[in-house]
């Protein structure tokens, strides 16, 4: 199970946090009172301090003394001794135990780590402002620890990104501080002199390679020895001083610095920061659609032109709230959400690539429920196509710096393996989608090749043709997903396909 790459089940996540919560408050409460308890014979022992012979000695020969003093020793002191190696809330550890056993594993962790440097870069962020809790210049009420921006760096470093890597170690040091540093260093293993070290090791590989992604062996093998010599110990005074020293300047210098270090933005990049222009033309009106089937005649729906080759169309207002309700609640009560993907690539054999998990989706089949019946004719109205054959419907829900890569929908069906798709009647003639959330930041699709940038908005149905009139795959059609930097991506989407189309579209045949 992989937490991350949904929020809805980093939810569970949060169950599980406030179970161990719990169960430590009520571990901390035990031990507060065995400590009290200690404490108070403590002070029952407490007499006045006896130096030399003659004061111990009148001490001892008071029977009052004595007597006590021998009986405790006999028995009351191995029964402290025993109420002291006593364990604590043992019912209560065991039940930690239990619940961790449920916890991300490593996997899920990387699949985090990747989604925040995702968020990072795509939006050319600083580690600063994401440890200060300032995301896109939205100032958030969290903050992130020493620890993880320590895993943030290692992440960098590991890949050999070490100008990323910098950032994060920098951020560590400077919020390494007491008393939580004592945390750090005394459970979590994270002394303050790791930190220097790993930073040291990162600026240095940094100045000796602007960030290749694959060094050459030799150059790898020389950078491992440099790096070994800076971080001997009988160096970590004067490493310590120098890092000190250059950390004493200020925040901006180092923004700055990275500023100048960073590649061009690319223009996926470009339009996921809403840097394309907007496009305007005569053909792209907005109006009320009456056309594409009799239903509309009696309730129009407000329609937006995004496109007209190929055809992109944007609704507003088509989703009621107890629909997507209703499917999200069986989502997360009744079905099983599974790790998602699209087809971004195919094999030389014509078999879809996994791309990296980045969702979870749950399909519903045909008729199952009155939601899937009504969400399909309103997406047949608004496409004017058919869906009988093929009444499928996902939701989807993205995770942590959820994304999509650049793709497209068609699958080029005279390439792929003779049964591909045999059961769909067909390619993705089209593809439809209703945003069942706002994203108050990132999440954009973005059509790649014709710069057209669609932001979320709950209710909202964006609709695509992938194929063009003759029935042939329109590469202007390629999109992707922008990372979600803020929110929960919900989606109900749906590829339309061609086979059925024969009296809606004649001429695909
Ligand atoms: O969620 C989106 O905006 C697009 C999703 C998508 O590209 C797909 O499901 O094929
Ligand atoms: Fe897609």
């Amino acid at each position: 199970m992989i937490y991350s790459t949904s929020v809805m089940s980093m939810m569970k996540l949060l169950e599980m946090e406030e179970s161990l919560k719990t169960n430590l408050d009520i571990y901390v409460q035990e031990m507060q009172s065995k400590l009290d308890l200690i404490k108070l014979y403590q002070d029952s022992l407490k007499r006045v301090t006896l130096t030399t012979l003659e004061e111990k000695e009148e001490y001892v020969s008071n029977p009052l003394n004595a007597f006590p003093m021998l009986r405790r020793l006999n028995q009351d002191w191995p029964k402290w001794l025993r109420y002291i190696k006593l364990a604590i809330a043992s019912k209560k550890i065991k039940e930690m135990e239990v619940q961790l056993k449920s916890a991300p594993i490593d996997d899920d962790l990387k699949v985090a780590l990747k989604g925040m440097t995702r968020i990072e870069k795509f939006h050319n962020l600083h580690a600063e402002d994401l440890t200060k809790g300032v995301l896109m210049g939205k100032k958030l009420n969290s903050h992130l620890t020493a620890p993880d921006c320590v895993a943030l760096g290692d992440y960098y470093y590991n890949q050999t990104q070490f100008s990323g890597s910098t950032h994060w170690y920098r951020m560590a040091l400077r919020v390494h501080t007491h008393p939580r540093g004592m945390i750090y260093a005394k459970v979590l293993g994270l002394k303050r002199k790791r930190i220097y070290k790993k930073y040291a090791k990162a600026l240095l590989k940094e100045s000796l390679n602007s960030d290749k992604s694959k060094p050459t062996p030799t150059e790898k093998s020389e950078w491992n020895r440099l790096a070994k010599e800076v971080t001997r110990e009988d160096n970590y005074d004067n490493v310590k001083k120098l890092i000190d020293e250059y950390l004493s300047g200020d925040e901006k210098i180092f923004q700055e610095v990275a500023a100048r270090l960073k590649r061009k933005p690319t223009k996926l990049e470009r339009g996921c920061r809403g840097e394309w222009p907007k496009k305007s033309s005569p053909e792209l009106i907005c109006r009320y659609n009456r056309d594409t089937s009799a239903f509309l005649k009696l309730a129009p729906l407000k329609l937006e032109f995004l496109s007209v080759q190929p055809m992109i169309l944007l609704y507003h207002d088509v989703l009621y709230e107890n629909e997507f309700k209703s499917m999200r609640d069986i989502a997360m009560y009744n079905g099983s959400m599974i790790d998602g993907w699209t087809y971004v690539d195919f094999d030389k054999k014509g078999n879809p690539k996994q791309q990296d998990r980045v969702v979870k989706m749950i399909a519903f089949q045909g008729t199952t429920a009155p939601f899937t019946l009504s969400i399909n004719r309103r997406m047949a109205d608004m496409s004017g196509l058919e869906m009988r054959d093929n009444m499928v419907l996902y939701l989807t829900n993205y995770g942590l710096g959820g994304h999509f890569g650049k793709h497209v929908d068609y699958v080029e069906l005279a390439k792929r393996p003779p049964d591909f798709f045999a059961d769909f009647g067909g390619d993705r003639i089209a593809t439809a989608l209703i945003y069942a959330s706002d994203i108050p930041l990132g999440g954009t699709t973005v059509f790649t090749k014709l710069k057209i940038a669609v932001q979320p908005k709950k209710g909202s149905a964006l609709i695509w043709f992938n194929l063009n009139h003759a029935g042939e795959p329109d590469p202007l059609t390629e999109h992707s997903v922008c990372p979600v930097v803020l929110g929960s991506r919900w989606i109900i989407s749906k590829w339309i396909h061609e086979r059925q189309q024969v009296f809606k579209k004649p001429c695909l045949a």
